[in-house]
């Protein structure tokens, strides 16, 4: 059974300005310790999806469809129920580590109160299964290092600890929102690969949200392409990566830097995002796509299959997208 399975999604958020389409009819499935890149120019709706599932939406947003987690349905629990959900199952971690950390208590503290509020243990105990956790995600001396405050760590150790401090329930699902994109080259491929580690070590799925297709390579089995809130194309990271078949994905790729190509043939993809609050009627990409056709403009291609486990949502035949 599938750990996750998500149904026609839709988040709208209500302003004054009228309605904003953040998520329109999104639907996958993850199975237990799967991992899945979730990737997407700003503002393409790849948080606001993660959101809905934590509970975590804005005051004026709202969530329809169908987001059943370990058989169970999310949408319209109550606050209370979703909670449990959340604290039990599920965790996310953020861009700044300081939106879940308290710069003035000490890490052992802040730790060790998950454990003792939501698992019941002694604070002794508590304190022991944090070292341990901190251990997990390498921070070195973490016995000492434990009583130490926030801003005693680098970018890089703090998000470290954000990922410990989410693993103490032992999460089914980790959703980490744009996790590296703070921190510089070097210290991104450390993080990538404390979550690796944490994936085989404690076959927790992951669900990476980023807007830099250059950090899914090498870690993310499966890949999802989000534009203006919608599935663009999803399927085995290789498989995307090495024949994309959606043109907005071959521009992604495009605008990738690689070792093996010189800059100078980046290309990024022309024209601005969507308003999400004026999607096109057709295809929300239509607006900038260089091979678009009458088509799209009307009718909104529906996310279909093709090949080994792959989907695509666009009116150009897979053989002819260049
Ligand atoms: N509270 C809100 N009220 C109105 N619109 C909102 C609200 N929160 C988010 N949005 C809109 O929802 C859309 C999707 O946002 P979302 O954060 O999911 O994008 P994203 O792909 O994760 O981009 P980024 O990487 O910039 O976070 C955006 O147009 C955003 O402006």
């Amino acid at each position: 059974m599938s750990l996750l399975e998500i149904d026609n999604l839709r988040v709208t958020f209500s302003t004054p300005d009228g309605d904003v389409n953040a998520v329109n009819g999104m639907s996958y499935a993850l199975d237990p310790g799967e991992t899945l890149a979730i990737v997407g120019e700003s503002g393409s709706g790849k948080s606001q999806g993660a959101f809905a599932m934590m509970g975590l939406l804005a005051r004026n947003g709202r969530a329809t469809g169908s987001i059943k987690f370990d058989g169970k349905e999310l949408i319209g629990l109550s606050a209370d129920a979703m909670n449990k959900v959340r604290s039990a199952k599920m965790a996310m971690i953020f861009q700044d580590p300081m939106t879940s950390l308290n710069p003035y208590i000490r890490i052992s503290d802040q730790m060790a109160e998950v454990l003792t509020l939501h698992k019941g243990m002694s604070k002794k105990d508590a304190i022991s299964e944090s070292v341990r956790m901190l251990d997990a995600v390498r921070i070195p001396d973490a016995g000492r290092r434990i009583r130490s405050f926030p801003h005693e760590f680098s970018g890089g150790m703090r998000q470290r600890i954000m990922i410990a401090m989410s693993l103490l329930c032992q999460p089914r699902l980790l959703i980490a929102d744009e996790p590296t994109t703070a921190l510089d080259v070097t210290v991104q491929a450390q993080i990538m690969d404390v979550l690796s580690d944490i994936r085989r070590e404690f076959g927790t799925a992951i669900i990476l949200i980023t807007h830099d297709l250059g950090v899914v390579a090498g870690f993310c089995d499966r890949t999802l392409v989000m534009y203006g809130g919608q599935i663009m194309e999803d399927g085995p990271t290789d498989d995307v990566f090495a024949s994309p078949s959606h043109p907005y994905t071959k521009g992604l790729l495009q605008a990738v830097p690689r070792l093996d190509r010189i800059e100078t043939e980046l290309k990024t993809i022309a024209g601005e995002p969507p308003d999400m609050s004026r999607l096109p009627a057709g295809c929300p990409f239509s607006p900038r796509c260089a091979q678009v056709q009458n088509i799209c403009a009307s009718l909104r291609p529906e996310l279909v299959a093709h090949g080994d486990a792959r989907r695509r949502a666009c009116h150009v035949p897979v053989a002819e997208v260049v």
